[in-house]
């Protein structure tokens, strides 16, 4: 494990880099196993999850590269084999091998997906989605084994009792070189889908909707590759990097980033006060010193991302006004909280909803990133303290966020990585 040191009380200037997004990234490298060509993946961030991808891919006999953000995968000697469970559990994304397995093999067997601990996280869609096309599944003690049944796979009708990405994407994967039709309503809409499609599609793939909540797919028997995908930018960096500018910034250029999909919050960020620029591909953020709180719900996409709940925490304890955030993804999403009281943040969870009252000064803490997210809350808050902040557990933080120490250190940050027998 990995611990992060930061000096805090600096003030930050200049200009980032976003890298592709965690969340397409984690989904197309899975989709790769589709294809019967090598595959080329640009933009590629270079994250923890990235690499246990590869791990796994390994098991597989599915070589990989990966240089400069250019991820090649070459699946052509693809073998069905046992996956390594100790990478299946590092990471959630890792369910994407059952779709992706389904459909190339007629059958998967993996241990269940690991991932944030953010609350319950079942995949009783994805394996709804699964049978609807044909699959028997059973769970044994943690292994899942989904094997094409007796009639074999088939297109289907898949209505989504909730919304959800990746029961959406594994749907995709498993139904995309299935013969007939597939129908999948009340589909997510999140910009990484359309990202997977979009890479599917230029391989050769039939689907259509990807961005609507109506997903059609005629199966295809056969996945090319021609040409290089280039992965979107990440919306949660992005966001990210967003509200520690705001909250420690004297003028901070963010760049890289698709605006339209920070609609909501963007529209957040400026409510509260904050002076935002928003131009075509990147957003300059100006010193803020005074601006409100706000109430923000986390929704599906497009409404506010429950992934930017705790990242925008530090900042809201800037604001003159109590905020109140309630997550209905993740209600239980709240591991930054006794991390930030101890810093000295006014943060308490109350009646299903985080309520933040002003907070004159935070204080340099040894505290624990519980998952990615509450990582990124308390990097950004160990930056605004005073004294040094110590945060354990930091390879979650490093699950999904590129070259942060470099990008941190390039705005003015006091910032290293240490291992944490040091
Ligand atoms: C790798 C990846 O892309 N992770 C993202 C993905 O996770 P993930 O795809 O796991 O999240 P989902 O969109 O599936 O989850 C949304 C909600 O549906 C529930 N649910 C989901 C599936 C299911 O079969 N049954 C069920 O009840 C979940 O518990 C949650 O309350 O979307 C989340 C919500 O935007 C983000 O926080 C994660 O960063
Ligand atoms: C919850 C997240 O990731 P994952 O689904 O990969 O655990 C996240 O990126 O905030």
């Amino acid at each position: 494990m990995t611990k992060m040191i930061i000096h805090g009380g600096t003030c930050l200037s200049g200009d980032v880099t976003i890298g592709g997004a965690k969340n397409s990234t984690v989904a197309l490298i899975p989709a790769a196993i589709l294809a019967d060509t090598p595959v080329q993946l640009n933009m590629v961030p270079d994250i923890l999850d990235v690499h246990n991808l590869m791990l796994i891919l390994k098991s597989m006999n599915v070589r990989s590269e990966f240089a400069d953000g250019m991820l090649t995968i070459d699946p052509t000697n693809i073998v069905e084999n046992i996956l390594p469970s100790k990478a299946i559990k590092s990471l959630r994304a890792s369910y994407y091998f059952m779709g992706a397995l389904l459909g190339k093999f007629g059958e998967a067997t993996l241990s269940f997906p690991g991932g944030d601990n953010i609350g319950p996280r079942p995949i009783d869609q994805h394996i709804k989605a699964f049978e609807a096309l044909g699959a028997d599944v059973t769970n044994n003690n943690g292994t899942v084994h989904i094997k094409a049944g007796k009639n074999g796979l088939h297109g289907a009708q898949i209505f989504l009792d909730l919304v959800s990405v990746g029961a959406t994407i594994n749907a995709i994967l498993a139904a995309v070189k299935v013969k007939g039709s597939t129908v999948i309503r009340n589909a997510a809409k999140e910009p990484e889908i359309i990202d997977i499609v979009t890479f599917l599609n230029n391989m050769g793939a039939k689907i259509r909707g990807a961005g609507t909540d109506v997903i059609r797919i005629e199966g295809v028997e056969k996945l090319e590759a021609k040409n290089t995908h280039i992965v979107i930018p990440d919306r949660i960096e992005a966001g990210t990097y967003l509200s520690l500018a705001a909250a420690c910034g004297d003028g901070v250029t963010v760049h890289n980033v698709i605006p339209e999909h920070l609609e909501s919050f963007i529209a957040k960020l400026l409510e509260m006060g904050v002076d935002l620029e928003v131009n075509e591909d990147s957003i300059f953020v100006p010193k803020c010193d005074h601006f409100k709180g706000t109430e923000i719900k986390t929704m599906v996409y497009p409404g506010f991302a429950t992934d930017l709940q705790q990242p925008i925490t530090p900042l809201l304890l800037k604001a003159n006004s109590r905020s109140i955030i309630t997550d209905t993804i993740y209600p239980e999403r709240t591991k930054h909280i006794p991390e930030l009281s101890k810093m000295g943040a006014n943060i308490k969870y109350r009646n299903g909803s985080i309520v933040i009252e002003h907070t004159d000064k935070l204080t340099g803490q040894e505290v624990s990133a519980g998952e990615i997210r509450a990582g990124a809350a308390a990097v950004i808050a160990g930056i605004m303290a005073e004294g040094t902040t110590t945060i354990y557990n930091a390879d979650n933080i490093l699950r999904g966020y590129d070259n942060i120490v470099d990008k941190l250190t390039e705005l003015n940050a006091d910032v290293e990585l240490l291992n944490d027998d040091m």
